[in-house]
């Protein structure tokens, strides 16, 4: 057996293999070790015809699924090793093989998963400047396959499984030479990552999987001319067979998308906007997410999902989500029925995931059958329905009776957890069925009666009929009434008070009722195995039943939120304005409870109002309006209405945000340095019909060269010859408000506050101008600075002022020591040795600044500071 073992472990040289022995899954050596460690189980030993015992541990089998869950949680995967013939028939060694191997990114267990998330596994086909892209779930049958060319390649590709967060990334050689992809996936992505061998990526190995399994050509699936994306997509499919190795047929077509089709959002862009879930604790309260989400299905909760990390830039797709919202949003009675019925509607998809793969057991048919028992009525509901997607959602509902109906009739109530040990099928459903089960119930009241007839006959007035595993059916005499006992009767137990013994009437009825039930258990699990093959053979009726359903849930949570929360349907169009009259931010308004929100009016354009210079003091509410401006614009684009009294948004292709000091120590990166670098991906991939939220950009440096960036990126991006996108610019320094009066479509904006001796009021009101002071220290005292600090502060700002440095307000004081400061030009930053005033020199004249881009001119920036700090 242990040689058996070393063959099968041979062949799954990367996995932690659960080797079934019995009633346990048995792991030996460092399988054994890394377990038991890891699952906390005792480690024991086993002879192994060695000379030491081979370490071993092992883990029941019918609790296996959570113990399996634990390690692939940690990124093992697990090899499930099971005895493939009976044990009893086995001549010799009984055969085992391995049935399956669990990866983090093939789970289909429901208790390894979260029903509000798809769990991906993403595979990188890289070559050159081009890339395929495959994201499936096994669990929702979900593939999505995508080529990316040209441009900024690594960066793209980051963006894409940032956006899908796989649990399991596969890269091709290539892209795991990428030092950006895998520090990448090292640092972002959650789940475990590993290069697979280069002939895995073979096209013509690829295209024939693809087409044996898809049952037809790559021009049907769209994939010709899509060489990457072709082998993406078969190396996913390579990979499913070799783990799952049944149950493929779940997945039965590909979703083939392009990035264009959607809103561009970088990942820090859906980090910062706190799309899913917060920035600090990574919950989903706090998030967009949270306010819009009020599904009532699973698959809505994925929809949901999917659809705020992925707004639409097609206009006509935008209102036709709009139309049907709005219908549902109008129809309160409706919505609200609706919303019932779905409640009550299961996770059809994994459900179906599970019958598919053979492990659904009765009570998973009965969970699916009670959903189906709400589609009549939902269909019905939207019989009437004038909205075009509504429409479509009607159409793509099958009401299904005939699965409810086989599963009702074939199946009892309350079904037992296992599908092998009978007690599953309903009466009525099979005549055969039930006339082996009367024949059991005669064959057993047959048994209760002899007790009387033996009683009778022997006139032991105690005599009992009882029945254990060991023997089946006995009689049972007390040793007082000995010697009434018949001669016919055979001695099978002597007990301390009584004799135990059977007769051969009684021995023929056993084994009518014993063979009875075992005809029952086998034929109950073969009628079974019919429905739950009836079933399967549904997949894509009921697959797109429950997609459909899952739109409906989402249209409908929409629309709900709308109604609560007093949101405007939003003027979608293809023009470049962006009008949001009294905005609000979704979140906030409703995180505050005390006090009310200020809505305030956002006017970008690509004429006179492209940037908005936002000044004010800390904590006025600047990050709070200009995410509240990308909020509601990404909102219009996923199709919901949005918080504000009315809205018009031009479509925006790509939102940005630079915002806070976003340390990034785990990839070795300062503070400055990071956000000088999405500034540069920014100033890079920005186009004019893009978004920018950029607070305090130049904040991590001092104060000269932060100012003399921010001042720099500000007037790039709203120069209309150059990129000219629209623009919300928050700064503490006062002097970029200058703008205004040379840069064309630069506007000076500023949040009001009242300021009455010492003490300042949030107005928080948007109103135009740039604002007259910090009010730093006054913010300060309120967040409860020490009094003699505050004193001290305003001091020094005295002596600041006095010195005519003021009209650099607010500095960022880490490098100056003392005060008071002497005067910028006289500071460390201009005395530098000669030599390195040469380099830098020299450095500049190297510079061809015709040529530069925007990144190169901000790395050398970069690198010049450096060099003068030394
Ligand atoms: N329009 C508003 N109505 C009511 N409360 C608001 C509004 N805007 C902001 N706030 C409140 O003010 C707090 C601070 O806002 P925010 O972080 O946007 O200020 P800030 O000006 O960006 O500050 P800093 O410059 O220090 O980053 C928010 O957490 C919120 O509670």
């Amino acid at each position: 057996m242990m040689q058996q073992y070393q063959n099968i472990k041979a062949e799954n040289p990367d996995t932690i293999l659960f080797f079934r022995l019995g009633d346990f899954y048995e792991m030996f050596f460092e399988d054994a070790k890394l377990a038991s460690k890891e699952l906390e189980l005792t480690l024991t030993g086993r002879d192994c015809g060695q000379d030491e015992r081979a370490p071993m541990c092992g883990v029941p089998y019918h609790s296996c699924e959570a113990y399996i869950a634990r390690l692939v949680a940690k990124g093992y995967k697990v090899a499930i090793c099971e005895q493939t013939e009976d044990p009893a028939k086995a001549k010799g060694l009984v055969r085992r093989e391995v049935v399956r191997v669990v990866t983090p990114g093939t789970v289909i267990e429901n208790s390894m998963l979260d029903e509000g998330k798809n769990n991906f596994l993403c595979v990188v086909a890289m070559f050159g400047n081009r890339a395929g892209l495959c994201f499936t779930d096994s669990s929702t049958g979900d593939m999505q396959v995508t080529e990316l060319d040209d441009g900024d390649l690594a960066q793209r590709i980051c963006n894409e499984i940032g956006r899908f967060n796989p649990s399991e990334v596969l890269l091709n050689p290539e892209a795991g030479h990428s030092k950006e992809i895998t520090d990448f996936c090292k640092n972002k992505v959650n789940g475990v990552v590993s290069v697979q061998p280069d002939a895995n990526f073979d096209e013509a190995k690829c295209s024939d999987l693809i087409r044996r399994h898809f049952h037809c050509t790559l021009k049907t699936l769209e994939l010709e001319g899509k060489p990457n994306a072709t082998v993406a997509l078969g190396v996913a499919l390579g990979y499913l067979y070799e783990t799952q190795r049944t149950g493929l047929e779940r997945i039965q077509g590909i979703s083939l998308y392009s990035e264009s089709q959607y809103m561009q959002l970088d990942l820090s862009t859906r980090r910062n906007l706190e799309l899913i879930q917060t920035m600090r604790t990574k919950e989903k309260r706090g998030s967009l997410l949270w306010v819009l989400d009020k599904t009532r299905t699973a698959m809505g909760k994925r929809l949901i999902k999917f659809w705020i990390e992925q707004p639409l830039v097609s206009c006509a797709r935008i209102t036709q989500r709009l139309n049907a919202v709005d219908e549902l949003f109008s129809e309160g009675i409706a919505r609200a029925e609706l919303g019932e019925l779905m409640q009550g509607v299961f996770d059809m998809e994994r459900l179906m995931t599970r019958v598919v793969y053979g492990s659904a057991g009765g009570r998973e048919l009965k969970a699916l059958s009670k959903s189906l028992e709400f589609l009549p009525r939902i269909k019905e509901i939207l019989q009437n329905a004038k909205a075009g997607m509504l429409r479509e959602i009607h159409t793509a509902i099958d009401p299904l009776e005939d699965v409810h109906d086989l599963i009702e009739r074939a199946i009892v109530d309350e079904p037992p957890v296992s599908v092998r040990e009978g007690g599953i099928i309903r009466k009525g459903y099979s005549e055969e069925l039930d006339d082996i089960r009367e024949d059991m119930t005669d064959s057993k009241s047959f048994i209760a009666k002899i007790e009387a007839q033996e009683r009778e006959r022997s006139g032991i007035k105690n005599l009992k009929v009882g029945y254990n595993r060991v023997f089946g059916y006995y009689i049972e005499v007390t040793k007082s009434n000995l010697s009434q006992v018949p001669p016919t009767y055979i001695r099978k137990q002597t007990l301390t008070n009584c004799e135990r013994y059977i007769t051969e009437e009684l021995k023929q009825l056993e084994m009518r009722v014993l063979g009875a039930q075992e005809r029952i258990v086998a034929m109950e699990y073969q009628l079974y195995e019919q429905v739950r093959k009836f079933v399967s053979d549904q997949l894509s009726r009921i697959q797109n039943t429950a997609q459909a359903v899952a739109r409906l849930d989402v249209l409908c949570s929409f629309a709900q939120t709308a109604a609560i929360n007093g949101y405007c349907r939003p003027e979608v169009n293809m023009e470049s304005t962006v009008r949001i009259v009294e905005g609000r931010h979704p979140v906030v308004e409703t995180m505050m409870k005390d006090v009310p929100f200020v809505p305030n009016d956002t006017l970008l354009d690509d004429d006179e109002n492209r940037a908005a210079i936002i000044t004010g003091p800390n904590m006025a509410g600047k990050s709070t309006y200009m995410r509240q401006t990308a909020l509601i614009v990404l909102m219009a684009q996923i199709g919901c209405f949005v918080p504000a009294a009315a809205a018009t948004v031009g479509i925006t292709d790509s939102i940005f945000t630079r915002v806070g000091a976003s340390d990034d120590l785990a990839s070795g990166q300062s503070t400055f340095m990071v956000e000088m670098t999405e500034v540069a991906f920014i100033l890079k991939n920005a186009t004019r019909r893009s978004l920018l939220i950029l607070d305090e950009i130049g904040r991590g440096t001092s104060t000269f060269d932060g100012m003399s960036i921010a001042r720099a990126v500000l007037e790039y991006v709203a120069d209309k010859k150059k990129l000219g996108a629209k623009t919300l610019f928050a700064t503490h320094y006062h002097e970029l408000t200058a703008l205004e009066d040379e840069l064309d479509g630069v506007k000076n904006y500023n949040i009001a506050v009242k300021k009455r001796g010492d003490d300042i009021t949030f107005l928080r009101r948007i109103v135009r101008g740039g604002a007259d002071d910090s009010y730093g220290i006054e913010v300060a005292k309120l967040a409860g600075v020490p009094d003699t600090v505050m004193a001290r502060a305003k001091q020094i700002l005295r002596q600041l002022e006095g010195e005519g440095t003021a009209a650099v307000r607010p500095v960022h004081t880490r490098k100056r020591k003392t005060p008071p400061p002497p005067e910028p030009e006289e500071s460390g930053q201009m005395s530098f040795a000669p030599s390195a005033a040469e380099n830098i020199s020299r450095r500049l004249r190297e510079v061809d600044v015709n040529t530069l881009t925007p990144i190169e001119a901000l790395n050398i920036l970069y690198e010049l500071c450096r060099q003068a700090k030394e």
